[in-house]
């Protein structure tokens, strides 16, 4: 499982999070959701281990990251959201710069996110699209349990989008977790658990329903 409890965080001299938790089993999909600079990437880059809180605690399977670094490394992947990606260095050659799998366990990730036609491809020649799927299948190349995504399908077509989908309800059915930010409604609809982020806080939100109604609410809050 992931926890993550009491999680805070200053940035400059403000406290972007002042009490962030969240809980998710085997089999998951866990969204964080709010509004716009409310924390959902901090958060996020503090679950995948490539900023440290404040304060807090992170527990993966029973295991502390925060205490032993090499903890994310075999357990998490994540994906920002920016482009993580060598745009010079080919689709391969990218593939095994952030993996350390053997060379047959990588076809089969090669595979199953139909990069073939493209492994010779320097990055900066693929589309957004194709991007994002090569930066989630570097990011699960090493079949992590856990995986982290920033705003996975933010700008794709609906093509992208339910390719994406497609391997994350795959990744779950396989009993791995997915922890990630999201503003899109069909991804709210992929997830078992939604955790909504105001303030600095969060609070996981039980009717799934009522989602939207909170977000317009938070936002007229700051408007
Ligand atoms: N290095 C930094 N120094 C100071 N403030 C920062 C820094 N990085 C981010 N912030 C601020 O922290 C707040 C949270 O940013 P963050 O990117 O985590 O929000 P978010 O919820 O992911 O936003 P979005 O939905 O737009 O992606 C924002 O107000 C942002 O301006």
């Amino acid at each position: 499982m992931v926890k993550a409890e009491h999680i805070r965080k200053k940035l400059g001299r403000r406290e972007i999070l002042k009490d962030v938790s969240i809980f998710g089993a085997p089999g998951e999909c866990i969204g964080i959701i709010g509004a716009n600079g409310c924390g959902k990437s901090t958060f996020l880059s503090i679950l995948a281990g490539i900023e440290k809180p404040d304060d807090g605690d992170l527990t993966f399977f029973q295991k502390k990251p925060l205490t032993d670094h090499r903890v994310f490394t075999h357990m998490c992947g994540f994906v920002p959201q920016g482009n993580p990606l060598l745009e010079d260095l080919s689709v391969r050659d990218n593939l095994a710069l952030w993996s350390r799998k053997d060379k047959k366990a990588l076809e089969q990730v090669i595979s199953r996110f139909a990069l073939t036609e493209m492994l010779h491809l320097p990055v900066k020649k693929l589309s957004g699209g194709m991007k994002r799927r090569l930066s989630i299948a570097c990011a699960a190349a090493d079949d992590v349990p856990i995986l982290v995504l920033d705003e996975p399908t933010a700008a794709l077509d609906i093509f992208f989008k339910e390719s994406i989908h497609e391997f994350i309800r795959d990744f779950t059915a396989r009993n791995g977790i997915v922890v990630m930010a999201t503003h899109d409604a069909s991804e709210i609809a992929l997830c078992d658990r939604i955790y909504y982020m105001e303030e600095g806080r969060t609070e996981e939100i039980a009717d799934t329903g009522n989602v939207l109604e909170k977000i317009k609410k938070g936002r007229n809050k700051h408007e």
